[in-house]
């Protein structure tokens, strides 16, 4: 019988982060090994011998934290958010220093996220104007979203692939933010509500007619089958993978 994957969650006391330790400690082929929180030693997940770790901290933390992974020959799977081009680029020279580690950063664990922005972007060439709109609880560190920036910025590829140009904003009087945050071109709103979860909505529009897509993650839950996704698959991925579709057979 094959030994259980070691895995560890960083930022185990947080709303993902506790999840994820319990869909780790359910799952019979992986073994929870380090649940280190804010302030606790990563020297944990080298004791417990992890193979894995899963990141679920906050974007001033994650970059240490995957420091310390690359470090150690850990392989990451990476939900926290705040990732830049920049950003992206020195973690693939961290990784390219260690050639047989795998980082997934996923955007969004969820599937029907996932998909969201796969028929975003397959929608994108046909409509003059796009909007996306965010929607999430109130305690969220960052906005726009992980997930807000990376549909747009794929939104915006699909329009530069397709010869679009971009679209036009006649705006010319507005309070600052009322047009939302530009990202490559394609505006993104973001509401922070007590009550929510993490929703969005991506609305296209041309002559005489709009399509909205709406995804909505109703429980914590939903992200569990992607992390634990991300965790098997991570190990026979090395370098550095940017979306959960990459493991996923979308075609
Ligand atoms: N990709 C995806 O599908 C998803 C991604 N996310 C992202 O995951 C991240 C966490 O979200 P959420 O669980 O809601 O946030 P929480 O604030 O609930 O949890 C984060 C946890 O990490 C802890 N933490 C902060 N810094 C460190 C550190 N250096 N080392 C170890 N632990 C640390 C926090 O401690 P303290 O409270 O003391 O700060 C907290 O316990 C966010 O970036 C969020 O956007 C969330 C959901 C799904
Ligand atoms: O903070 C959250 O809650 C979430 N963060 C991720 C993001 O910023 O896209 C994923 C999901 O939206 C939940």
């Amino acid at each position: 019988m094959t030994a259980p994957l070691r895995v560890a969650v960083i930022g185990a006391k947080g709303r993902i982060g506790s999840e994820a330790c319990r869909a780790v400690e359910a799952a019979p082929d992986l073994e929870l090994v380090a649940t280190p929180d804010r302030g606790d030693s990563l020297e944990t997940l080298v004791d417990g011998g992890a193979q894995v770790a899963v990141d679920l901290t906050h974007p001033d933390a994650v970059m240490a934290n995957l420091e310390f992974c690359i470090g150690h020959g850990i392989h990451g799977v990476v939900g926290t958010t705040g990732w830049t081009e920049e950003r992206l680029a020195t973690l693939r020279g961290r990784l390219a220093a260690s050639p047989a580690t795998g980082v997934l950063i996923a955007p969004n664990f969820s599937i029907g996220a996932v998909l969201t922005m796969r028929f975003a972007q397959q929608a994108a060439r046909f409509f003059e104007s796009v909007e996306v709109v965010e929607l999430h609880h109130n305690r969220k560190a960052d906005a726009p979203s992980g997930t807000a920036t990376r549909t747009a910025q794929l939104i915006a590829a699909a329009r530069e692939q397709a010869g679009l140009a971009r679209q036009q904003d006649p705006t010319t009087h507005a309070l600052d933010g009322a047009r939302g945050a530009d990202v490559d071109g394609v505006p993104v709103h973001a509401v922070r509500l007590r009550g929510l979860l993490a929703h969005q909505e991506v609305l296209f529009g041309d002559v005489g007619e709009t399509l909205t897509i709406r995804h909505d993650s109703l429980h914590h839950s939903c992200f569990m089958p992607g992390i634990l996704l991300g965790v098997r698959r991570v190990v026979d991925t090395p370098g550095l993978t940017v979306g959960l579709e990459h493991f996923l057979d979308l075609d």
